[in-house]
């Protein structure tokens, strides 16, 4: 079966997990990692993130601003200088959802559309597959949507209920429509330019997983 959760609610097991947060945790740690980070760790709060130690950038965001004394913020742009480098990273939903769904699956992946063809790839050896959005504060958002639909469009075995949905949903869009609250609150606070990164297609060529704690590239 190949399902989608609108939030990360009612999570269930799968034999592959992808955990949506488009705007803007999935895409800016996948921008990391495609930028030679080594591996980040992501955590629940900002006072978890202080406890690393100084071979760690500390990074990530409350209300879409860097907090006091971090070393960078949520934004993916600011992550293309990070060959070697190890981060822990705090967002205010995309890191929250990865923990969640921490245990219910051998094999997690981040999805995003700037390395959407890559991921693709790989799930299309898997039938059961559980596509899980972050949504903002408990509110669903239309951009981590539509991320799933361009999945589901592209998988052909059994659909539920909401990934039919969104596979209609992603046929009238045909590509990505970056206009919902969140990405308009991003707009607002500066970070148009995160929006168009976040749309581009196929910017990377990788596979991101989440693997004992650690988001790395994926085999
Ligand atoms: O930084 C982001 O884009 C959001 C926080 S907010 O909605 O902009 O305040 O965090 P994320 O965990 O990436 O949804
Ligand atoms: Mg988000």
């Amino acid at each position: 079966m190949i399902d989608v959760k609108f939030l990360p609610e009612k999570l269930k097991s799968a034999q592959v997990i992808v955990v949506i947060d488009v705007l803007r945790a999935t895409t800016t740690m996948i921008t990391a990692i495609a930028n030679g980070c080594e591996y980040i760790i992501p955590v629940q709060s900002v006072n978890d993130a202080k406890v690393y130690g100084k071979e760690f950038l500390v990074c990530g965001e409350r209300n879409g601003i860097k907090p006091e004394g971090f070393d960078k913020g949520n934004s993916p742009l600011e992550y293309f200088d990070v060959e070697d480098k190890k981060i822990v990273l705090t967002t205010t939903n995309g890191t929250k959802t990865l923990k969640m769904v921490e245990g219910l699956s051998d094999k997690i992946i981040l999805g995003a559309f700037i390395n959407f063809s890559a991921t693709l790839n790989v799930l299309k050896d898997y039938s059961d597959i559980l596509f899980v959005c972050a949504g903002n504060d408990n509110e669903i958002s239309f951009e981590d949507l539509q991320v799933a639909g361009a999945f589901v469009d592209r998988l052909f075995w059994n659909l539920s209920d909401s990934a039919k949905a969104l596979k209609y949903m992603w046929n009238a869009l045909k590509k990505p429509n970056f206009s919902g609250v969140h990405a308009l609150k991003l707009k607002e606070l500066g970070f148009e330019r995160d929006l168009d990164f976040a749309m581009s297609m196929d910017l990377y060529n990788i596979v991101v997983e989440y693997k004992d704690g650690k988001v790395v590239k994926g085999g």
